[in-house]
């Protein structure tokens, strides 16, 4: 199963994650199809795949070496299938999933927020690993996915089933870390996420946004509501980069001089980069709040702890979707409840 071409990645929702990753294997020589819609199908059978990071990675895939389908059927052959649907659509996509993969097939869930590996496993025999995507990617059109941030994808360690997948993945210098214990990692991520929102609402590029400390405010109180929520559920989120979870909302709180020393790696990014929620926004797409800020508001509300902060956030995003005139580029204290 380690072969490049024996081993069958099935790529499942072909959007900015999924043509990035799938677009880096496919580079590679791995043998990879591409589920998605008609009009990325037609952008890279016109153009092929650019793939680009604000470092190093500037590789092209042409349209003839791209299996991109809308078909579903594909499903059947593959070994793994890693999911890069947007969580409003997990449910939708295990059906098909059900209906047409392989009982043996794993997949390998490459969402944000946290409930989509146990809804998958709840529905499928499959086995089904939790995955993790540290980086941003944007659409640029014409086939180029670029970027924009860095880290190594995590996936989780169940019987050491995805070994054929980790070597494909190598393969493609995409680094990835595996894990015993996902859950941590991907609470650990939704403390990182709750920023995807105020990005968006906000309309300025992340490094921009993050060097405003007012901003900066809004996120570190965010985050403290999380933090206090999932401290409730005795739920610890796991250290993805150099600061650990807890210290994040007072290292965001710092003066800006101070917070840029403290953070330089964390703002060691492409100054054009935005969280996909902005994208989601500008393109007129729902966005995934219910499973970022909502998740914490809703968890808040079971053990009653208060959480205004991230209800206003969700219902200004929410505000936002139903005027679909895209990001509405709040100031920080319109942010604040
Ligand atoms: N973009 C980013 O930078 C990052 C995203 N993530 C997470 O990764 C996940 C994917 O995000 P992203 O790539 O941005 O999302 P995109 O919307 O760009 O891509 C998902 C694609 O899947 C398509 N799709 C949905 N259902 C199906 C289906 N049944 N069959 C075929 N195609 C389908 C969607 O089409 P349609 O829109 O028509 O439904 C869309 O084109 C999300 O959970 C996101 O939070 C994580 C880290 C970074
Ligand atoms: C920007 C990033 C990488 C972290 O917030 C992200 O997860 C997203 O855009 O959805």
């Amino acid at each position: 199963m380690t072969n490049n071409k024996t081993t069958k990645i099935v790529i499942l929702g072909a959007g900015s994650v999924g043509c990035y990753i799938g677009g880096c294997l496919i580079a590679a020589g791995a043998n990879v199809s591409l589920v998605g819609r008609a009009r990325l199908q037609h952008d890279i059978a016109q153009h092929g795949l650019r793939l680009t990071d604000w470092e190093h990675r500037n590789s092209t895939v042409s349209g003839s070496e791209i299996h991109f389908t809308t078909d579903n059927d594909v499903l059947a052959a593959a070994d793994f299938i890693l999911l890069c649907v947007k969580s409003l659509d997990t449910e939708s996509a295990a059906a098909l999933i059900k209906q047409y993969a392989s009982p043996n097939a794993v997949v390998v869930s490459f969402q944000n927020g946290v409930g989509n590996g146990e809804l998958l496993q709840a529905s499928l025999q499959q086995t089904v690993l939790k995955g993790m995507v540290p980086f941003n990617i944007f659409y640029q059109g014409e086939g180029h996915f670029h970027c924009g941030t860095q880290g190594s994808l995590a996936i989780e360690n169940k019987d050491n089933v995805c070994q054929a997948l980790l070597t494909q993945l190598h393969n493609a210098t995409l680094p990835v870390d595996v894990y015993n214990d996902l859950t941590s990692v991907q609470y650990g991520k939704l403390i990182i996420n709750l920023n995807n929102a105020v990005n968006a609402l906000s309309g300025i590029p992340l490094q921009q946004q993050l060097g405003n400390r007012d901003y900066r405010k809004v996120v570190a109180a965010v985050q403290k509501e999380a933090l206090a929520v999932l401290k409730a559920k005795g739920i610890t989120p796991a250290r993805l980069g150099k600061v650990i979870p807890s210290l994040m909302p007072y290292i965001l709180l710092l003066p800006n001089g101070l917070f840029k020393l403290v953070a330089a790696s964390t703002l060691k990014i492409d100054p054009q980069a935005r969280s996909s929620m902005y994208e989601d926004l500008e393109l007129n797409r729902p966005t995934e709040i219910d499973f970022l800020n909502g998740e914490v508001v809703r968890k808040g509300a079971i053990l009653n702890i208060h959480t205004p902060v991230n209800s206003h956030i969700v219902s200004l995003v929410k505000r936002a979707e139903k005027n679909g005139a895209g990001s509405p580029h709040l100031s920080a204290s319109e942010l604040m409840p």
